[in-house]
């Protein structure tokens, strides 16, 4: 699932257009839809919007390295699979198939908590590197027989999402009341700890109150500690906006931070991801800062890479290809993205990531304008 019928390559929105397409109205709400009025998705997609590249020239770029290192790993590209749950809402298969679509492109897939096939089985599909994502739950014994496995078969890091004291309100879910069905399922979860995200209540959605029930709200910087605790893994904080708390992620021990504002599904209103990845890329002491939010072309990545990201991760992207060709739409998308990403580093005059720095990006006023 790379090709159109008539032999051209698919783009993002071919993905998309095609896994809307395959999916059930709810589910495509959950994955689209944002937190509110959906300001912040919007606010995330009209901040790529408003990039003006400066190309440099006669830069000698015929040979273009979209290769990227990370805690000791190359990948063959800077695009990753960012933690999403459910996966096998789109695929029978599920994170198995993004598993093995990521590994072809060689790429970092970070598998959520709330992921449908086993950590164990994920492991097994894949070919590149896997870290796992946490949410910090009232049951730290769970958060912690999470990392033991996770360690044992293999994953590269942890992801700490801190965005989510609460679920954000998400209209679309709330008046679908949406709930996770069927035979999907939060399998790596005590299923105690995941019953009541499988109640379908009307005029509400499962999820509020399944993260209600477990999220652990209260938790605070000192709380790390007790992660840091727990494991060799390096540490990546997911979820920071503002260079006050990417100072604060440092101090207390993180090994990375992700820029992000989950995907506009959280704090509707919040900061676009990517009109605030230099004030934080400058406050994060050297760490890696990773990024996502709104990233769908080739050219986007590459404005996050020059305004500070190391790696740049992929939501609902991921979730189209998924849904439209399994593994093969996964890998699909990746490496179409990262084609165009290459493709836009050539004619930039920077065919290295070490290439890209500030000067490539030049923000405009007004989207469309100058
Ligand atoms: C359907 C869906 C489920 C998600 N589930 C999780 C999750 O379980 N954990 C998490 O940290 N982020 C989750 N996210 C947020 C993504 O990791 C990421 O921050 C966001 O999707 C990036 O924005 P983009 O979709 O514009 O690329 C989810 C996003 C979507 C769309
Ligand atoms: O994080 C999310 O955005 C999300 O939709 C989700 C749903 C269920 C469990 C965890 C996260």
């Amino acid at each position: 699932m790379t090709q159109t019928r008539t032999g051209q390559s698919f783009t993002g929105t071919d993905y998309q257009r095609l896994a809307r397409e395959l999916v059930d109205p709810d589910v495509w709400d959950f994955i689209e839809g944002g937190a509110e009025a959906e300001r912040t998705v919007a606010a995330n997609l009209a901040a790529f919007d408003r990039v003006r590249l400066r190309p440099r020239v006669l830069a000698g770029v015929s040979e273009v390295d979209t290769s990227v290192e990370l805690f000791g790993t190359r990948y063959a590209t800077p695009l990753g699979v960012a933690p999403t749950a459910y996966h096998r809402l789109v695929d029978a298969e599920g994170e198995v198939a993004t598993a093995r679509g990521a590994g072809a492109a060689g790429a970092l897939f970070v598998v959520g908590m709330f992921a449908s096939r086993t950590l164990e089985e994920i492991a097994e599909a894949s070919s590149s590197e896997l870290w796992i994502q946490l949410y910090w739950l009232r049951r730290r014994d769970v958060m912690a027989a999470l990392l033991r496995r996770a360690e044992r078969c293999g994953y590269g890091a942890v992801m700490l999402t801190v965005d989510v004291p609460r679920m954000g309100r998400r209209w679309r879910d709330m008046r679908n009341g949406f709930a996770i069905g069927g035979d999907v399922a939060a399998v790596n979860i005590d299923a105690g700890v995941m019953a009541s995200a499988h109640e379908r209540a009307a005029g509400g959605s499962a999820l509020v109150r399944h993260t209600a029930q477990q999220f652990d709200a209260g938790v605070t910087w000192d709380d790390l500690a007790w992660l840091r605790a727990q494991t060799r893994l390096p540490l990546v904080l997911k979820g920071i906006l503002t260079a006050e708390d990417a100072r604060l992620a440092v101090r207390h021990g993180a090994d990375a931070i992700v820029v992000s504002n989950h995907g506009g599904r959280q704090l509707d209103g919040a900061v676009a991801s990517l009109d605030v990845l230099a004030e934080v890329a400058d406050a994060a002491g050297g760490r890696p800062v990773l990024f996502d939010g709104g990233v769908r072309r080739g050219v986007d990545a590459l404005a996050a890479l020059a305004l500070g990201a190391r790696m740049v991760l992929l939501g609902r992207p991921p979730l189209w290809g998924l849904a439209a060709g399994g593994a093969d739409g996964v890998a699909g998308l990746l490496r179409t993205t990262t084609e165009e990403l290459a493709h836009a580093m050539a004619l930039a005059g920077r065919p290295t990531l070490g290439d890209l720095d500030r000067s490539v990006v030049r923000m405009s006023t007004i989207a469309g304008g100058a």
